[in-house]
């Protein structure tokens, strides 16, 4: 039986599009004056530092921007750029530049979820502060009353089975009674290799008569 559900963000909850054409620009337009004016920041310093140390090399400040702009354009899911999008993020939610994108069929399903009883968390590439902020500020309002917690890359990549492992532990569930959403067959797999049950959103993309994970079109389709 199914106690907990951890849910992907990009392409689950919410649109490809929200991140790629909104959420990413606004981190690259924003980014160089971001570091410029935070540097100083400690928060930022150690993300700054994190990256460079990524990066394999002592960058100054004018090549270690080029280097986070070349890893959001290859959406690169490193830890210490998504941390720093997360920061400039803060400021776009927080003067109504955007609000997140949910799809109402998340919102309807995840609000009965939670009324049912089942624990209801995310697990996103997106640094847990982006999370919240999204639901936070999202399109029906503040959705962060629905999580009972929140995952990012800082526990394990999404396509590790290890950070599988590591979620349930800190759930403190057997594998088996968690169910997670993703629209990445590759991150189901890792789900799916830790015990876990799956279901992988296909909204945007088409169906896998092949696949070994049950399909939905979207959550009004989740049965469990
Ligand atoms: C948390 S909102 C921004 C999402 C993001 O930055 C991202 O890389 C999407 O990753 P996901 O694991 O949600 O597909
Ligand atoms: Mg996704």
């Amino acid at each position: 039986m199914i106690e907990a559900i951890v849910t992907d963000i990009e392409g689950t909850t919410s649109s490809l599009s929200f991140v790629k054409d909104v959420l990413f620009p606004y981190a690259r337009a924003h980014l160089p004056d971001f570091v410029a004016e935070h540097c100083a920041d400690p928060e930022v310093q150690a993300l700054l530092d994190d990256a460079n140390r990524l990066a394999g090399g002592q960058l100054d400040q004018a090549a270690l921007i080029e280097q986070f702009i070349a890893w959001i354009d290859a959406d690169q899911k490193i830890t210490p750029l998504k941390s720093l999008q997360g920061l400039i993020w803060l400021d776009g939610y927080r003067n109504g530049d955007f609000t997140g994108h949910v799809y109402a069929d998340a919102v309807r399903n995840l609000r009965a979820w939670h009324q049912r009883g089942l624990k209801l968390y995310v697990y996103s590439s997106g640094s847990v502060q982006a999370q919240k902020l999204l639901f936070g500020h999202s399109d029906f309002g503040d959705l962060t009353p629905l999580f009972s917690g929140y995952f990012d890359t800082r526990i394990g990549g999404k396509r590790e089975t290890d950070s599988y492992r590591k979620i349930a532990d800190e759930l403190g569930l057997p594998a088996a009674q968690i169910l997670f959403l993703s629209d990445i067959r590759e991150e189901l797999d890792a789900a799916r290799a830790a015990g876990f049950a799956t279901r992988w959103l296909v909204r945007e993309q088409a169906t896998d008569a092949g696949a070994e994970h049950l399909q939905a079109a979207d959550f009004d389709a989740i049965r469990f």
